[in-house]
């Protein structure tokens, strides 16, 4: 379709530009296949025609909120018009049925309030301002009326806020399909509280978003036959497990580890911590702290939130013991053995953290030297226990430390 346009002296058009992707201008000369242009910004290029693209000279200057409507749906375009909705603080757009998102990177919390949820509720598609309630509350309509399940797909690369589109799109969908709070714990509010409760042990800062979620999930929620919310299940793909040992500047491991380093101070001495510099799991990076973020309050909203989730606090003590003791199995270093290619613990800390290991996994303390020091091979005939060297053991302890972080996280 772009191709068939041909420009003559006189049409608008863009270019590329290495600073800002996009330039517009106007032709100038044509010579063959090569287009002079003279842009916005003072400079002229020539450039081949199949590289130039036209430009609406009718677009409205705060561009439109279904890009469907758009003369040109190319890539200078559609980005044309969602710069020019940004301009206005219009982070939505539509392109047909697909919303498209533009991080704001600052709370808007008026977009997201009852009032706004109300509004959409039983609006057409299109009638109200671009916005993932519509979205959600088209795919609530039509699970209704034709009790048939519906899905939305969220995508995008890391910090474009899928996490914030989907947070959205359960909060609507909480709103429709809940019932009056008699009870403490509604289903619609277990579904909410599961989103804290995953990013304290999914999500960690990177160095493009500051709570990027490191897995794949796939939410489902389950409506009765009167649109009331009856269940939901969440399935988590993929949680990436080298982050639990290996962390690089400026970037942290999983947020619940700087939480329980921030735990009230019975619970730091039940769990033998101390300041997350003094761990290696963590201070392989120098950046420990979040702008804006008080680690003590999130301990604590996580704990609430697990309690709603409905996860009893003998399992809670249990998980945070677990997350503690894969700090102190970081913290244990090895030298060689007394015998060839063997190893043992370094030294009296390093001693200190195996023991608090142990006592925190409830496991014998021999028993976690041997799995770290030594390797059980099983043949058909025999069962052989090879020594291995501190580097291996230095390898087993980090494969301990990520086998367990990940099991404790699907689970
Ligand atoms: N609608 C929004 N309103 C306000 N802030 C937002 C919005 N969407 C995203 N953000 C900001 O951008 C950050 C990154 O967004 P988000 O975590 O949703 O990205 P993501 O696509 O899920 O990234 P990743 O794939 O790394 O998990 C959020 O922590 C928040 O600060």
């Amino acid at each position: 379709m772009v191709a068939s346009v041909t420009f003559g002296v006189g049409s608008l058009v863009w270019v590329e530009d290495p600073d800002v992707a996009w330039i517009d201008g106007e032709v100038i000369s044509v010579n063959g296949e090569d287009i002079k242009v003279l842009c916005t910004s003072g400079k002229t290029v020539v450039v081949k025609s199949s590289n130039v693209y036209a430009k609406d000279s009718e677009a409205p200057p705060c561009g439109v909120d279904d890009m469907t409507k758009l003369a040109y749906l190319h890539e200078p375009g559609v980005l044309q018009n969602l710069k020019s909705r940004y301009d206005i603080n219009e982070i939505y757009t539509y392109t047909g049925n697909i919303l498209i998102a533009v991080n704001p990177f600052q709370r808007l919390p008026h977009l997201y309030n009852s009032h706004m949820m109300s509004q959409y509720k039983g609006a057409a598609f299109g009638e109200l301002s671009p916005h993932p309630f519509a979205v959600a509350d088209a795919a609530y309509r039509l699970m209704m009326n034709e009790g048939v399940s519906q899905s939305i797909l969220v995508s995008g690369e890391s910090g474009a806020g899928k996490t914030e589109s989907t947070k959205s799109l359960m909060q609507y969908l909480a709103f429709m399909g809940g019932r009056s709070a008699t009870e403490e714990r509604t289903v619609e509010q277990q579904v909410l509280d599961s989103n804290p409760v995953l990013e304290a042990f999914g999500n960690a800062k990177t160095l493009r978003n500051n709570n990027s979620s490191r897995f794949g999930k796939f939410v489902e929620i389950q409506f009765d036959q009167r649109g009331r919310i009856s269940g939901a299940a969440i399935r988590t793909y993929l949680l990436e497990r080298s982050r639990v040992c290996q962390v690089s500047d400026p970037e942290r491991n999983y947020h619940c580890f700087y939480m329980l380093c921030a735990a009230p101070p019975e619970e730091i001495k039940k769990y033998k911590l101390e300041n997350p510099r003094s761990f290696h799991y963590l201070n392989q990076s120098n950046c420990f702290e979040l702008n804006g973020v008080d680690e003590s309050k999130e301990y604590l909203a996580t704990r609430k939130a697990m309690d709603t989730v409905g996860i009893s606090s003998e399992d809670q003590d249990a998980i945070f013991r677990v997350i503690a003791a894969i700090l102190h199995l970081g913290n244990i270093e090895f030298v060689k053995g007394k015998e060839f290619d063997s190893s043992m613990p370094k030294d009296e800390k390093s001693w200190f953290h195996l023991r608090a290991a142990a006592e925190l996994f409830m496991c014998d303390e021999k028993s976690l030297v041997d799995s770290l020091c030594k390797r059980v091979i099983v043949t058909r005939d025999e069962t052989i226990t090879k020594e291995l060297d501190p580097e291996a053991a230095t390898a087993s302890r980090d494969a301990l430390a990520k086998t367990v972080y990940s099991r404790l996280f699907d689970w």
